[in-house]
């Protein structure tokens, strides 16, 4: 039976949370995309993985209400609506939209947001969002090339994106403990943020809103839940995962993202390389990237990637379009993992959100077990694919140390 039920609007960021939830030892069940079966085999915390980040808000709603049918139907009376924790939305959404549509599904009146991750840098100070020191508008989130972030403050950035009136309940409330939350939103509107600026305020969040039908936010105010839902006797010790042994070792690194993380850990990856170029793919396909992957050995994991500074990227989009330089990366990389895999790779290390969901896409991927993190919000995962035992890591882009694909492969 399923205890609480979520929604991730991209892949990585479903990892992400559920890594969280599995650090509590608890069985964890990924989704990529609503199943078409019923429920059936399910586990106590259940992530549904959609791709509605950036879709138009109508796209995102009907997908977040079909994933909540599910849910309901796995059992789950509790939900948890993830997003990034650097808020990426616009003035239309998809956060606030997601949000309302699934407290009216539930009839719920209110709903908290907290996107705070303190162990990746991120925090909120009086309704402010922080990535490491600086406000979110100053970070490199100022120039993502989908949701640029020109606004730190979420309730305003929250506004636009919701019928009901916003509140903040802020850290001097929160720092008062668990009932002052409560007190405090008895008297708040419906959309309430909630600063936290260290785990200890999470957990304080958690442990008060934790009967709340809905809850919102980045992962981390989830990472507290499985234990407090112990204690309060929902999950018991059946709920604790049971591991599937590592699959054979041969890999491939696939690498979409041009985050400054990915850039600095593709810069640091000692194994044999390959640069796809948006534009040569437009004119000759990804042909020379299939010979070349074909030629390597997976024993020492070779990278393949297009990822690339801001500047070549701004030109390739310039000449091919943004969406079709990124679907031409996008595809090449699909037809890389699938590749990879008749060649024997049953380790896939991928970067990048929505990478990832060409990758699981291409590797036909539907379900994963959540297995050991190998960076905060970055864990292992296990899946069957074409009939084979494969593990997959889905990193988020400006997740993880330099150091983090050589990490990855000596995690398992
Ligand atoms: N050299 C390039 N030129 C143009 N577009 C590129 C290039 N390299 C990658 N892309 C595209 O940029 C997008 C990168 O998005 P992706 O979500 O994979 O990474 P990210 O934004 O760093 O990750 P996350 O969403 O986890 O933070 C993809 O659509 C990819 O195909
Ligand atoms: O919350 C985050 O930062 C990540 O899980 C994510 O959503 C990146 O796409």
């Amino acid at each position: 039976m399923t205890v609480l039920g979520c929604i991730a609007d991209d892949f990585t960021g479903a990892t992400d949370l559920a890594g969280l939830l599995a650090r509590a030892g608890v069985r964890v069940n990924m989704r990529i995309g609503v199943p078409d079966a019923a429920p059936g085999d399910t586990a106590p915390f259940e992530v549904i993985a959609l791709k509605i980040r950036t879709t138009p808000v109508e796209d995102a709603v009907t997908q977040a209400l079909s994933a909540l049918d599910w849910l309901k139907a796995a059992g789950a009376k509790r939900f948890f609506w993830k997003y990034c924790s650097t808020f990426d939305s616009t003035d239309e959404g998809n956060i606030g939209p997601v949000a309302e549509a699934l407290m009216d599904a539930l009839g719920t009146r209110q709903t908290v947001y907290c996107p705070a991750f303190p162990e990746n840098g991120r925090a909120i100070f009086m309704g402010h969002l922080f990535v490491g020191r600086q406000l979110l508008a100053e970070s490199t989130m100022k120039d993502h090339p989908l949701t640029p972030m020109h606004d730190s403050n979420l309730m305003r950035l929250l506004g636009p994106q919701v019928q009901g009136d916003v509140g903040l309940v802020d850290r001097l409330t929160v720092a008062r403990g668990a009932q002052a939350i409560r007190e405090a939103l008895a008297v708040a509107p419906p959309h309430v943020v909630v600063d936290a600026v260290a785990d200890e305020d999470l957990i304080t969040i958690a442990r008060a809103c934790r009967d709340m039908p809905l809850m919102t936010g980045g992962s981390a105010v989830a990472m507290p839940l499985p234990a407090l839902y112990r204690t309060d006797g929902l999950i018991d010790d059946q709920a604790d995962a049971a591991l599937p042994a590592p699959p054979a070792d041969a890999a491939v690194v696939l690498s979409g993202s041009c985050s400054a993380m990915t850039r600095k850990q593709v810069a640091a990856y000692r194994a044999p390389k390959y640069k796809l170029d948006p534009l040569a793919l437009a004119q000759d396909g990804p042909e020379d990237a299939l010979d070349w992957l074909g030629d390597q050995d997976l024993a020492v994991a070779p990278l393949i990637y297009a990822t690339a500074e801001p500047d070549e990227v701004r030109a390739a989009q310039a000449e091919l379009g943004t969406a079709h330089a990124g679907e031409l990366v996008e595809d090449a990389l699909a037809e890389c993992a699938r590749a990879a895999r008749a060649d024997g790779a049953r380790r896939f290390v991928v970067a990048g959100g929505e990478t990832s969901g060409a990758v699981t896409q291409a590797l036909g991927v539907e379900r994963l077990a959540i297995g050991p993190e190998i960076a905060p919000g970055v864990p292992w995962c296990f899946a069957t694919s074409d009939g084979h035992p494969i593990a997959i890591t889905l990193k988020s882009g400006n997740f993880g140390s330099e150091d983090f694909f050589a990490r990855a492969l000596a995690t398992l």
